[in-house]
């Protein structure tokens, strides 16, 4: 009679590659010598593997994180279309406690890599941007829901094709979104009106900026309004990436060529 290893064995049966999410080094270490195609994806290649996806955010979402892990795996040549990846992530705190088999196919294709890696903006400022997007939206401004639009990369064309709403109070500054003091000034700036621009390289150029963009043909989901339109159509008129953080359901989503690519609850973070 087969035992339950022998039923669940299926699962993994014949898999043309392991993606291993945030490896101990000693779960590693059981992969590292075996024939099959091992990769690991996490924030740092601390078990020092052969083949690495960098981890920018942890993506409490498990379809999220294994979307990002499939992508980057795929963009680096290391699984192809029609191959069968069996995924260990850990979806409960503590270690790998979850096996999830997924054919690699363009379904799977959601974008979600190329928002960190292939944006014009380093992954490092879209990942800083991200995090200051979800902290405001576990926080908000004196604990009232806020709403906040940020457009990253391409800054220049980005200002060409907004006007200002008021001084820009960082017009003499240099200031990084990645700066803690960031986390305290834009709670403050969040409450006014309008997006901040943020440059390539993670320089807050302006806050307070109406965009300008065209937004024919833009499609958005329905109940959105004028914050996410003017974000998403950003993005298809210029090469940036639009992070926004809706005051009415508290989520935050990512722009890019106009399209939505990720939506992410600040509550899971
Ligand atoms: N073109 C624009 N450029 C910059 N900011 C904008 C633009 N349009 C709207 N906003 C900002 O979005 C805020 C909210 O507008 P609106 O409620 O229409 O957007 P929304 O998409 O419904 O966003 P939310 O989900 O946060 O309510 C406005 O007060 C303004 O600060
Ligand atoms: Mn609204």
């Amino acid at each position: 009679m087969d035992s339950l290893t022998d039923h669940l064995a299926d699962l993994v049966a014949d898999v043309d590659a392991a993606l291993l999410f945030s490896p101990t080094s000693s779960f590693y270490e059981r992969f590292a010598n075996g024939g099959s195609e091992v990769v690991v994806v996490a924030p740092d290649n601390d078990v020092d593997a052969e083949t690495f996806v960098d981890l920018p955010l942890p993506f409490d979402n498990v379809k999220d994180r294994i979307r990002f892990g499939i992508e980057g795996a795929m963009d680096a040549d290391l699984v192809s279309e029609g191959d069968e990846v069996a995924c260990v992530a850990s979806v409960f705190e503590g270690g790998s406690d979850a096996v999830v088999r997924v054919t690699v196919d363009e379904s799977i294709h959601t974008g979600i890599f190329d928002l960190f890696a292939n944006s014009r903006a380093e992954p490092s400022v879209i990942r800083d941007v991200f995090e200051v997007a979800i902290e405001l939206g576990q926080k908000g401004q004196k604990g009232k829901p806020v709403g906040a639009l940020f457009v990253v990369g391409d800054a220049g064309k980005v200002m060409n094709k907004s006007r200002p709403l008021s001084y820009n109070p960082f017009e003499k500054s240099h200031v990084h979104v990645g700066d803690p003091i960031v986390n305290v000034m834009l709670k403050e700036f969040s409450r006014l009106d309008g997006a901040f621009v943020v440059s390539d390289s993670g320089k807050i150029v302006s806050a307070y900026r109406y965009l300008e963009p065209a937004a024919e043909g833009v499609d958005i989901p329905k109940g959105l309004g004028a914050r996410h339109m003017s974000g998403a159509a950003i993005t298809r008129d210029t090469n940036s990436t639009a992070i926004v953080l809706s005051e009415s359901d508290g989520l935050v989503r990512a722009f890019k060529a106009g399209e939505l690519v990720l939506e992410i609850d600040p509550e899971e973070y």
